[in-house]
């Protein structure tokens, strides 16, 4: 696992999950036993210590701000699991202007290990779990602990950024044999289902299809970048020896092997120099001055009859540049729409040769600009129909734990019809970072940061804070910051056999604490 983390810590993106079916061992996996002795510390407890420890070597070279969300899907339903309070339901954005997938959720800086055990204490009391024949303390929900890394090079003053998901996915369950009923079932069925969309990407990336259905769940849109961008990703796969369940462990060996079969091609870090970063700061000053501008009567009339009331072509609405830079007006191609919507008011940014940024406002491209990595024709588009809110087919999802896994084998891919999330539209002219998914398309903001965190180990945890004052910066598509490719990216799936089924997941104790976790109706579960 040390590569991965020193991978993040050079600005590759990287997802570490635990997959299996209910009661094999992930939580334990991912979080440790109840009670946690050095030895016995979970994966998430173990990456974040050598991220500090790799930080702290790199001290003097590299200054890293370091900061952790974590949420949980619950019922396709995304929730903060470092507010206390209120289960208020977040999206997740994929091209997020703020660079974040879950830009809502509490994002906390850290400066140990010793910060994000606490954080993730509270995390756990605060997540979805219940009792079922299988594990008397199964969990409900998937939790997903992202670490987000932001470098600064000082030497070569490069900014690198790069997001860690360490995701315990909650286990498949066949509804007989865990025989759950009223609000279980339903968990049961959500659960089921995220996992089938699971499969479905899965498969589709080892077909190598050009369209993946990465928004049929929640979970697969906030994995994205991770199972099909340019992460590392690593997956636990947890199996339970228990001979009655042959069929699931025989069912999970071949999802792994499905996923061990994905190829990606070479993975990317997310470093810039300071040039690009200066052309988006360029770009950002330039949007904010058009969005001002656009806010004034007289060129809101104007707009309507020329495309260049704002002279930026003609050179005197540009930033300082720096003496080298080339102005804008040579880089040409400014221009306003007549047409934009509010929430589509944008520049067309164009800079030929450069490939920093291209944005348009057609169908086509908006199959070019924000489609998971893949193609999605016109009449998708149009007729695209919102899937998250659906509930789950009670009758279909019963039998589901076995019918996923059958999809997995190699077939003709079934038509499918993507969901455009309307706020998506707005999200546009957003900024792709190294946790959001848009590949294709750049924007950038100025001075983006995570609020200042100090290095050195020293505990020092701030409260959460909401994510709106949050910024991080954006990734460029110029070949400029691309650096070149690095080691080919592979699935990895290790396989872990748990205990014997053993319903005894009583009062998880992460470092400190020993409280029981919240149950779906917000009631805290007490340790037993
Ligand atoms: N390697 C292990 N050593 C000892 N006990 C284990 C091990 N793996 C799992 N267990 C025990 O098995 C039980 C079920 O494990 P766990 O809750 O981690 O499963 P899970 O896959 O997360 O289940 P669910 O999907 O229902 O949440 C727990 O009591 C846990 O302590």
């Amino acid at each position: 696992m040390q590569p991965l983390i020193r991978s993040v810590l050079d600005g590759f993106n990287v997802c570490i999950f635990a997959y299996g079916q209910t009661g094999s061992g992930k939580t334990y996996t991912m979080s440790g036993p109840n009670v946690l002795s050095e030895k016995s510390v979970g994966v998430n407890y173990r990456a974040l210590n050598d991220l500090f420890n790799l930080q702290a070597q790199r001290k003097g070279t590299i200054n890293y701000e370091i900061s952790v969300q974590m949420i949980e899907i619950y019922n396709e339903q995304v929730r903060d699991l470092l507010q206390d309070s209120g289960n208020r339901k977040l999206e997740i954005r994929n091209t997020s202007q703020k660079g974040l997938a879950v830009p809502d959720a509490s994002i906390v800086p850290v400066t140990s290990t010793s910060d994000v055990a606490e954080l993730m204490n509270q995390g756990q009391k605060n997540r979805v779990v219940g009792s079922t024949a299988i594990n008397d303390r199964s969990s409900r929900s998937h939790s997903c602990l992202t670490v987000h890394v932001q470098g600064h090079d000082l030497t070569s003053g490069t900014i690198l950024r790069a997001c860690m998901h360490l995701v315990d996915l909650a286990g498949s369950e066949r509804v007989d044999k865990s025989e759950v009923v009223g609000d279980r079932l339903k968990e049961a069925l959500y659960i089921n289902k995220s996992l089938s969309a699971l499969g479905d990407v899965i498969a589709s990336l080892a077909q190598k299809n050009s369209h993946v259905p990465y928004r049929n769940s929640k979970l697969t849109q906030l994995l994205q970048d991770s199972l099909g961008g340019q992460a590392k990703t690593l997956m636990f796969v947890h199996i339970s020896p228990e001979p009655d369940v042959v069929n699931e462990t025989i069912s999970t060996l071949k999802f792994a092997e499905r996923v061990a079969s994905v190829e990606l091609g070479a993975a990317k870090a997310n470093k810039e120099g300071g040039e690009v970063r200066e052309l988006k700061e360029q770009i950002a000053w330039l949007k904010a001055a058009l969005v001002k501008k656009e806010g004034e009567p007289e060129n809101i009339q104007s707009t309507q009859s020329s495309p260049n009331i704002y002279g930026i072509n003609k050179g005197n609405a540009t930033p300082v540049f720096r003496k080298n830079r080339q102005p804008m007006e040579d880089v040409g191609n400014l221009e306003v729409r007549n047409n934009a919507t509010p929430t589509q008011k944008a520049l067309k940014f164009d800079i030929p040769g450069s490939g920093i940024l291209v944005e348009h406002n057609s169908p086509n491209s908006v199959k070019n600009c924000w489609v998971d990595n893949a193609a999605v024709g016109d009449n998708q588009f149009e007729n695209s129909n919102s899937v998250r809110e659906q509930e789950p087919n009670l009758t279909t999802h019963t039998l589901l734990p076995n019918l996923f896994y059958q999809r997995y084998t190699p077939g003709p891919q079934r038509g499918r019809v993507e969901s455009i999330p309307s706020q998506e539209s707005d999200e546009f002219n957003g900024v792709t970072n190294s946790c959001s998914s848009d590949q294709d398309m750049v924007m950038s903001s100025s001075g983006r940061k995570v609020v200042g965190i100090t290095n050195g180990g020293v505990s020092n945890k701030k409260k959460p804070r909401a994510k709106n004052d949050n910024n991080m910066t954006t990734r460029s598509t110029n070949p400029t910051c691309k650096s070149p490719p690095q080691s080919q990216k592979r699935l990895q799936t290790p396989v872990r056999s748990s205990v014997q089924k053993t319903p005894t997941k009583n009062g998880k104790q992460l470092l400190s604490g020993t409280d029981g976790r919240r149950t779906p109706s917000g009631k805290t579960n007490t340790v037993k």
